[in-house]
């Protein structure tokens, strides 16, 4: 196989800076070291973490290593985390930036996310049902003045929230990161955040295989329909002489949407990002439309009752 690493085109936010047109998520903590050093070999550039996912530590330093042995320069690098839940107070956002910062070791990220418009409490993850997302954006503005973030944007938060933050804010949001993946295609959202110039970063791109995982280790029998597995994107997979994955991250990078898969697994690290050597046709295309089923995973259904929950009023499959 080819161990080259893959040159992956790049979109441009509005703050005008670069971004890869394709990034690594990392969600988890096993196995993290080995994994990002594939992923970084294989050509990833743009990682994906957050402080919920409790590995910035592991990741600044596979990052420091890359960056003293001279194979990596920063400025190459694009780095996103995120404001946790139990974080997501106006005081909560310098504090959590600079945590943030102190794990990854280096002094700014390129993007800094709200992970969710709802917030837990910090002492017992009980709802914080006093959430006020403009002043945390404002707070957000504040550090992005300080050179601590390049960039800023939102996750999980649906139309609404999203116009509420851009009537009230002195800087407007980047990006917004959202489950997307074929049986949730967000026409909706994602044509509003080209309207307003936000880049829409999708995760859970290949259906979250891990969301399945998350809800065996919880002891749910959940059986999740597997993106995948759908014959049709098989089918294309097969015109293409591609494989299922590569076939539904190539959709979103010909929507101008971000992908952001994990994978633990050196060889579909590798094959994640091998996709920009060949293109859907119109036909692949409307096929893959055809798929959109409003089915979403990633329901937060314990911030249910919070008052900026999401995704309320969803007609849940
Ligand atoms: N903002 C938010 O609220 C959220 C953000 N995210 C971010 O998005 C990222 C991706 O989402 P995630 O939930 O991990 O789901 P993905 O859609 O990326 O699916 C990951 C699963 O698919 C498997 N997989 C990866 N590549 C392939 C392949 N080529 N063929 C077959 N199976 C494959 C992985 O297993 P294996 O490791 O064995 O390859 C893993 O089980 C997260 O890691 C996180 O960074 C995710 C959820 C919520
Ligand atoms: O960002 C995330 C939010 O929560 C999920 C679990 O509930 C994670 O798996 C995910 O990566």
């Amino acid at each position: 196989a080819d161990t080259k690493p893959v040159n992956i085109s790049s979109l441009t936010l509005n703050t005008g800076k670069k971004i890869p047109s394709i990034g690594y998520g990392t969600s988890g903590v096993n196995g993290l070291e080995a994994a990002l050093n594939s992923a970084l070999e294989a050509g990833y550039r743009y990682i994906d973490t957050s402080t919920y996912y409790r590995n910035e530590k592991v990741m600044g330093n596979v990052i420091k290593k890359w960056i003293t042995e001279g194979k990596l320069r920063r400025e190459d690098l694009f780095l996103l985390t995120k404001l946790p839940f139990f974080g997501n107070r106006p005081e909560g956002v310098p504090k959590y930036l600079k945590q943030s910062l102190e794990n990854l070791q280096t002094d700014y990220v390129d993007l800094y996310l709200i992970h969710s418009p709802a917030g837990l409490k910090e002492n017992d993850g009980g709802l914080d049902s006093t959430t006020d997302i403009v002043a945390i954006w404002k707070e957000m503005e504040k550090q992005m003045d300080a050179g601590l973030t390049k960039a800023i944007g939102l996750s999980n938060f649906n139309k609404t929230q999203i116009e509420r933050i851009l009537k009230n804010s002195r800087i407007k949001p980047s990006s917004l990161q959202v489950e997307l993946h074929a049986y949730l295609q967000q026409n909706e959202l994602v044509d509003f955040c080209k309207e307003n110039n936000i880049l829409v970063t999708a995760y859970a791109p290949l259906g979250s295989r891990s969301m399945t995982a998350y809800n065996a280790n919880r002891g749910n029998n959940v059986t999740l329909p597997d993106v995948l597995e759908n014959p049709i994107v098989k089918r294309i997979a097969a015109k293409h002489s591609k494989t299922a994955a590569q076939v539904v991250l190539r959709f979103d990078i010909q929507r101008g949407v971000i992908p952001i898969p994990r994978s633990y697994n050196t060889e579909r690290i590798r094959q994640n990002i091998d996709i920009f050597d060949f293109e859907l046709d119109d036909k692949d295309i409307e096929e893959l439309k055809s798929l959109d089923a409003g089915i979403r995973f990633f329901k937060f259904s314990e911030m249910a009752k919070h008052p900026e929950y999401p995704f309320r009023g969803e007609v849940q499959k």
